[in-house]
């Protein structure tokens, strides 16, 4: 018989701890044994999560009352600073995939930057996988800590690296415009992702100062062996899951096309559309899918890319998934084969 894995789920009362419930519960071998939360620590997952009362699950407890003892691998869905605190406190043998922007950033003075203090756990950063699974397959597959990307920052990685790496784009002359569903705010409650400041409404957010620009940066320079710059403005766009990035480009199309389809040919969740069809963010949602689309410009040498995926799903529990299940020696797409929720 296949052996079954243990796992905790460090804030399951959040969005993306949901969602890995979700998503771990049909998976056939991994069994879910302790979920926390902090406010809502005591309650049962059902009471905070109606969706999810069909399943028999454990109960809400503080981090600190977990045992880890019998559990093999944990994820981490807490917000960044914390994130890096608790890590820090875990049994240092213990498997943990990480989906803050705690791990993600290899230079601590490039994270200082941004984040706008030291690090907490330095010897915990050097250690970490970026997990962007398709790009650090190898190293996640050994890795013991693996910092999950910012949805963000993988909906525009996606659609560029290729490029770069391939060498079809200009470097100095890309352009990201993307935006995201309010799910990818958390669950917390936040003035700023309240309806009445969302609906009805689409709006640019953290322009030119955006963290994922430091995660941009940092995988962008690394595959074009040069320093990369990028522009980038996210928006807040009125419905729950979804991103959509469109990314412009200097390049000529069909090139840009084929080293998209090279790039991800064998990959199971990485759909490229063909030239000229531009995705939707209503074809992935729910799942764990990437949809790329390359489209010409009417004026010649300028392209769009265009890329989109669930910020739930692959933009943080289904990646999550994914790499645990590479960690654990398990098959890459167990319990994330699901079709889409359409319409
Ligand atoms: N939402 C998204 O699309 C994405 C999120 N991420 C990252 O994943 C992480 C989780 O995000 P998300 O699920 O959206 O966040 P939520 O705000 O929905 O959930 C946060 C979770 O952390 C718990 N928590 C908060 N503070 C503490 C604390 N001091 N000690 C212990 N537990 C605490 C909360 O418990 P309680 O509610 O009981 O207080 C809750 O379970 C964040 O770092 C986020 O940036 C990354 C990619 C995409
Ligand atoms: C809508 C919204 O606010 N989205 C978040 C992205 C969430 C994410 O990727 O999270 P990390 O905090 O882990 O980087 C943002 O733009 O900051």
């Amino acid at each position: 018989m296949s052996k079954t894995f243990n796992v905790a789920i460090l804030g399951a009362s959040g969005y993306t701890g949901a969602e890995l419930v979700r998503l771990i519960a049909t998976h056939p071998s991994i069994r879910i044994a302790a979920l926390t939360a902090d406010r809502k620590a005591g309650q049962s997952m059902g009471e905070v999560f109606p969706h999810l009362r069909h399943l028999d699950l454990p109960r809400l407890t503080a981090i600190d009352a977990v045992d880890f003892a019998g559990i093999d691998l944990a994820f981490c869905a807490l917000p960044h600073a914390t994130s890096q605190e608790v890590i820090a406190k875990l049994p240092r043998d213990l498997k943990v995939v990480d989906l803050s922007a705690d791990f993600r950033i290899r230079d601590p003075e490039v994270y200082a930057k941004w984040y706008g203090h030291e690090h907490l756990a330095l010897d915990l950063q050097a250690e970490a996988v970026y997990g962007l699974t398709e790009f650090y397959r190898d190293e996640i597959k050994s890795a013991r800590l693996v910092a999950g990307t910012g949805c963000n920052a993988a909906t525009g990685i996606y659609a560029i690296l290729p490029l770069l790496r391939a060498g079809v784009i200009d470097p100095e002359m890309i352009l990201i415009d993307l935006a995201t569903g309010v799910s990818g705010a958390g669950r917390s409650p936040k003035e700023g992702s309240l309806h009445s400041e969302v609906s009805e409404g689409y709006h640019a957010y953290n322009v030119a100062k955006h963290r994922h620009l430091a995660e941009f940066d940092q995988e962008f320079t690394k595959a074009a062996g040069r320093p990369v710059e990028v522009t980038f403005t996210p928006h807040l766009l009125p419905q729950n899951r979804g991103i959509l990035a469109t990314v412009y480009v200097r390049g000529e199309p069909e090139a840009v096309h084929k080293a998209l389809a090279e790039t991800y040919a064998g990959e199971p969740f990485m759909v490229v559309l063909p030239l000229g069809e531009a995705p939707a963010t209503r074809h992935v949602r729910g799942s764990n899918f990437v949809h790329l689309g390359v489209v010409p410009d009417r004026r010649p040498g300028w392209v769009m890319v265009f890329s989109t995926l669930d910020n739930l799903t692959k933009g943080s529990s289904g990646q999550a998934l994914q790499n645990a299940n590479l960690m654990l020696g398990l098959p890459e797409t167990a319990g994330l084969m699901a079709a889409p929720l359409f319409p």
